[in-house]
């Protein structure tokens, strides 16, 4: 049989639910009161500032935190009163760590010591093919790149079968170009394999390119829920406009158009050289393909993206094609 046929195969997809879920620390709330449901074979991804409550969201799915007020379900079945091993759920966390006097191969094999000889072999010649590692497994962690302890980490992850992903800035050791394949590998397993994943973040750009759905997270509150696409267009608050998107949108007193209240406009939908808005340019960052420029407007600041370098102290036109009411 094909390898990821049969990959597919093991794989019978869970939903995740959190009903009232709160968890404290001493008198402080790590999170409080978070309603979610993650559906069978989702990506959803926790994004969210240092500190907001995220690794408390995982922990408390996986059962390493002890929840003190609602309810958890995987597949429909209260997990809540469950201890870890009872949960199949596979966790990667932030700093992976391997076995370092044992291989590779022995590395993984910890996951699955009850399955006899022959069939431990199996899982892991196969899942070490899908990720590329084959010649690796008699290697020492030592000996191997970021990278490729990385690919160790997740394959960990996948001999274990576990029918729920929760992994917690997996990537954060790597370099970018390091994080950027990587990312792309998860999400390939994850697409041939529909395995409900949790992935937690606070880096938004990877969110955008990895999530399904995307949970944002302040202060121990889960704020917004949507796809990639719709917290894009439609931030929930000006909390969310001013931290989502690269660059988040720039948010300016409705007196500078003909609107009443905040306003976000994204860098993308500033024309500059046209329209009657008038400002100057305080600054001009190259980004590759284009310029970001920022304009001051009344002691108020807009980036734009622009094909033109503009210069420091120029005073410039623009108008919007778009933007996006955030209340008073
Ligand atoms: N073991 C603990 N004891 C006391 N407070 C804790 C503990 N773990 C977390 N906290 C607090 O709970 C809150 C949420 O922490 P959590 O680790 O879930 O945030 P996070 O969003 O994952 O942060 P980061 O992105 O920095 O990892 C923080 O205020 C944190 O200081």
């Amino acid at each position: 049989m094909d390898a990821i046929l049969r990959i597919i195969l093991w794989v019978d997809k869970m939903s995740v639910e959190l009903k009232n879920v709160t968890k404290k620390y001493g008198k402080i709330y790590a999170i409080r009161n978070v309603n979610l449901k993650i559906n069978k074979g989702e990506f959803f991804v926790l994004l969210g500032p240092s500190g907001s409550g995220k690794t408390t969201i995982l922990r408390s799915i996986a059962g390493l935190e002890k929840i003190d007020e609602g309810r958890i379900f995987i597949d429909n079945e209260d997990v809540t009163p469950l201890p870890p091993g009872k949960r199949n759920v596979a966790m990667v966390f932030q700093n992976f760590a391997l076995y370092p006097n044992k291989t590779v191969y022995e590395n993984l094999s910890l996951p699955i010591e009850n399955l006899n000889k022959s069939e431990r072999e199996e899982r892991i010649t196969e899942v070490a093919k899908r990720l590329g590692i084959s010649d690796l497994l008699n290697r020492y962690p030592s000996e191997l790149s970021g990278g490729q302890q990385q690919r160790v980490a997740l394959a960990r992850a996948l001999v274990k079968r576990a029918k729920i992903f929760l992994m917690d800035e997996p990537l954060s050791n790597l370099d970018a170009p390091q994080r950027i394949s990587a990312r792309k590998l998860i999400k390939d397993i994850q697409i041939e394999e529909r395995i409900t994943t949790i992935y937690v973040t606070h880096d938004q750009t990877e969110a955008m390119a990895i999530a399904d759905r995307i949970g944002i997270i302040f202060n121990g509150s889960l704020i917004q829920v949507g796809t990639p696409e719709e917290i894009y267009e439609n931030p929930a608050n000006i909390d969310v406009a001013m931290f989502f998107g690269n660059p988040p949108m720039s948010i300016i007193d409705g007196k500078v158009v003909d609107e009443k209240g905040k306003i976000g406009v994204r860098a993308e939908d500033v024309s500059i050289g046209e329209g009657k808005l008038k400002g100057v340019v305080r600054e001009v960052e190259f980004w590759g393909d284009r310029y970001l420029v920022y304009i001051s407007i009344n002691g108020q600041e807009i980036r734009a993206f622009s094909k033109i370098k503009y210069k420091i102290g120029e005073e410039v036109n623009f108008s919007f094609s778009k933007y996006k009411l955030l209340g008073e």
